[in-house]
């Protein structure tokens, strides 16, 4: 039996519609990616030097942190022998480091990111090449103890010495203290650091300063810093999330990352063309989590999946033999949703990144009229995405049942990891509202009448009010104008709610206040439109084979027509659909996830994951589930002994004594 394929999942792979070799090419643009990407993954895989390893959950954290740093240096070693080049890096560090992201791991993902968004041509020459080869390893220190959301809020300072041309960079109050940075308590040498910059005599607001926290001899703490671990979290234990103080240090001018703002030798503060230019590197950031929420959302429904094949239980027609657990409708119900949202992600993200790249390259050239709504883009979609796949990982666990609850489903751990995405990075009722604040904006532009471009035209060129007549609810056209619609209706709404306040003798402010959770479902809404109208593009413009096309078009109408049966309300609200439709789109919901289930097992394939990344007992490929569950639990630490040292410690005498009085 060894090495063979579980039967129910080889038959499930047999009876495909579609050719899933296809849809993968698809999803990662094509072919030769597919084979480079499986490539650079297998040389990660093979590598005897990231084996032998204990599973990550049996590991203290002590453990789990020196283990993922030593990996994260040979991946480091490996870079260079083997020449892996910048287009696979993330590929090759994400296969080798896929047991938990190390410290040191934030030196690529955000220290390296801000040097190259926030430096001067001159600071990148200076900084750049250190990072990259490690001579150097930094931490992005911008979050305090008592702020995070606020960054105006922030208290450290960076105060500007014109006699000495340096800054001094302080922390004045506890609250001041850095707190959270990956990589900033026990790994890193250096910081960017948002600081409060304040030159002759005025703040002029948070900027992002290079500070040197430990010594590159001995690694000892620089004087006037202090730095330590900020303890275990929920998940991430790999990484040394710090704590640091500042008492007065000081560091050269040229320390502040000025491709925006300056300040000149003598103090004078040069503006940015922005001051949110700032932000920048957040921006960033944030776009390249909606990716992130589709990964994990995809290994998520691939577990699930996988193993709801594999599962039979209970009896649906008396006598029969036990079913696959995905034959259940109400099983399919919860994870096709989560399977089509991971699809959904997968190609907003993709347009996240086209927009990043266009919107940015118009901002070297002098042109900011792209910053706010890449902001609202990407806050929206960080928050929206994130927040669905936190959701929908703890959907596919509990669908699970028991083995779900778990280490060895691997999704105790994607939950705990993905959730962090929903705080890390802006928290995301905050995100939602930044992109709420855009839309109220546009909304009243268009009411003036300017024509609304980009991801929000649809708010100016949509009518508010009802439209009636019969509808075909399975029309992926007719799907997304409804989603369009309810946006529209319910942005206008929020908006008038607040000039309302306003009108009461509410202040702008206590106006936004009051209308906030309103402004939150709106911006959510628009961002749902916008997450179903791209995939409805996708799916009709891709270039792709009939049975692909086919397949994803399904898909798509799942998401839409879970959408509006899960908000029904918002549909129905001023009459937009009606309980017909209503009725007309749960049947056909019914319908599509029948239509789905011969599928289910080749969509998961297609997203390509290595069991090496799944790290799941009930996820692997060939569905050999139980044997690898009773494997798996040999490994428990408390298994190591045949009678654990605490039945002599605590248990022996207890009972013996409680035997005594028998
Ligand atoms: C190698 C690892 C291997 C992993 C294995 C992979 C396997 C894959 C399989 C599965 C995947 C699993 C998934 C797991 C992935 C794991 C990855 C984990 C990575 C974790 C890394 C974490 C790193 C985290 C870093 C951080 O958190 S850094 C700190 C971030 N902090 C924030 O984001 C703060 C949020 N706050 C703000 O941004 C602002 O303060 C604000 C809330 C936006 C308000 O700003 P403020 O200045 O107060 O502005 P306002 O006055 O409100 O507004 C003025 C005006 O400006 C506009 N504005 C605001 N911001 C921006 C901006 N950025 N750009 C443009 N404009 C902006 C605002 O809208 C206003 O506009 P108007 O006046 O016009 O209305
Ligand atoms: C895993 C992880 C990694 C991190 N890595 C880094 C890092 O590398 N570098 C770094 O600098 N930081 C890092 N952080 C910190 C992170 O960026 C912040 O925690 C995050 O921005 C949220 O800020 P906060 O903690 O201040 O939340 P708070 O703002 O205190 O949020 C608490 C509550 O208040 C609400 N709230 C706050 N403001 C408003 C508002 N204006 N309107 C409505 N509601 C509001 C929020 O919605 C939330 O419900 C990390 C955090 C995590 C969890």
């Amino acid at each position: 039996m060894a090495g063979q394929v579980n039967p129910d999942l080889a038959k499930e792979r047999e009876n495909a519609s579609f050719n899933t070799q296809k849809l993968t090419n698809l999803l990662y643009g094509g072919a030769e990616k597919v084979r480079r990407r499986r490539y650079i993954e297998s040389l990660a895989f093979s590598d005897p030097a990231y084996s032998g390893d204990e599973d990550p959950v049996f590991m203290s954290r002590e453990e789990l942190y020196s283990s993922q740093l030593k990996r994260a240096l040979t991946t480091v070693q490996r870079v260079k022998e083997l020449n892996i080049t910048e287009e696979d890096l993330s590929t090759y560090r994400n296969a080798a480091l896929s047991g938990g992201m190390p410290g040191l791991a934030l030196t690529w993902i955000a220290f390296i990111p801000t040097i190259l968004q926030q430096g001067t041509e001159e600071q990148k020459q200076k900084w750049l090449k250190p990072a990259q080869d490690l001579s150097i390893v930094g931490a992005y220190a911008q979050t305090e103890m008592g702020h995070g959301t606020f960054v105006r809020g922030l208290e450290t300072t960076a105060t500007y010495d014109p006699s000495t041309q340096e800054f001094v960079i302080h922390s004045p109050t506890l609250t001041s203290t850095k707190w959270w940075p990956g990589g900033l308590g026990k790994t890193s040498n250096y910081a960017t650091v948002m600081a409060q910059l304040y030159t002759q005599g005025k703040c002029y607001g948070p900027h992002n300063f290079m500070v040197q926290i430990r010594s590159l001899e001995d690694h000892t703490p620089c004087p006037g810093v202090t730095l330590g671990d900020i303890g275990p979290k929920m998940e991430g234990n790999a990484n040394d999330n710090g704590f640091a103080r500042f008492d007065h240090v000081r560091i050269p001018r040229e320390n502040m990352l000025m491709k925006f703002a300056r300040v000149e030798p003598d103090g004078t503060y040069v503006q940015p063309a922005s001051s949110k230019l700032a932000y920048s590197n957040m921006v960033y950031l944030r776009g390249t989590f909606v990716m992130s929420a589709a990964q994990a959302l995809a290994s998520a429904s691939t577990i699930a999946v996988r193993y709801s094949c594999v599962r039979r239980q209970s009896e649906m027609k008396p006598g029969e033999p036990e079913p696959q657990i995905l034959d259940y409708q109400t099983q399919q119900y919860k994870l096709f949703p989560q399977l089509a949202a991971a699809y959904a992600f997968w190609f907003a993200a993709r347009f996240m990144t086209q927009q990043h790249a266009s919107i940015t390259g118009s901002m070297e050239k002098g042109d900011m009229s792209g910053l706010a709504e890449l902001h609202a883009l990407s806050a929206g979609l960080k928050s929206y995405t994130t927040a669905v796949m936190s959701a929908g990982i703890d959907v596919c666990r509990m669908s699970c049942g028991g083995h779900g609850y778990s280490h060895a489903s691997g999704l105790p751990a994607l939950f705990s990891t993905g959730t962090s995405l929903c705080t890390a990075e802006g928290e995301n009722t905050v995100m939602m509202l930044q992109t709420a604040r855009y839309l109220v904006k546009c909304f009243v532009q268009s009411q003036s009448g300017k024509t609304l471009s980009g991801t929000v035209a649809y708010l100016s060129a949509v009518q508010p009010s009802p439209v009636s007549g019969e509808r075909n609810m399975s029309d992926l056209g007719t799907q997304v104008t409804a989603f369009q619609h309810r946006a529209a209706r319910m942005v206008r709404h929020a908006a008038l709610q607040m000039q309302t306040e306003m009108q009461k003798g509410k202040s702008r402010e206590d106006a936004w206040n009051s209308c906030s959770v309103l402004l939150i479902k709106a911006a959510q809404a628009h961002v749902h439109s916008f997450v179903v109208r791209n995939f409805a593009e996708t799916v009709q413009t891709v270039e792709v084979e009939e049975s692909v096309r086919a397949v994803l078009t399904s898909l798509c109408q799942l998401y839409s027509l879970h959408g509006i049966t899960e908000h029904a309300g918002d549909f129905l609200m001023d009459g937009y659909l009606t309980g017909r439709d209503i009725d007309a789109a749960s049947s056909l919901l019914s319908a599509v996830l029948a239509q789905l289930r011969p599928d289910a097992v080749a969509l998961v394939d297609a997203f390509d994951l290595h069991d090496k990344m799944l790290h799941s007992v009930l996820g692997r490929y060939d569905g050999r589930v139980y044997e690898h569950l009773y494997q798996w639990a040999q490994k428990s630490p408390l298994n190591k002994t045949e009678v654990h040292e605490s039945y002599y410690k605590y248990l022996q005498p207890f009972l013996k004594s409680n035997r005594a009085k028998l």
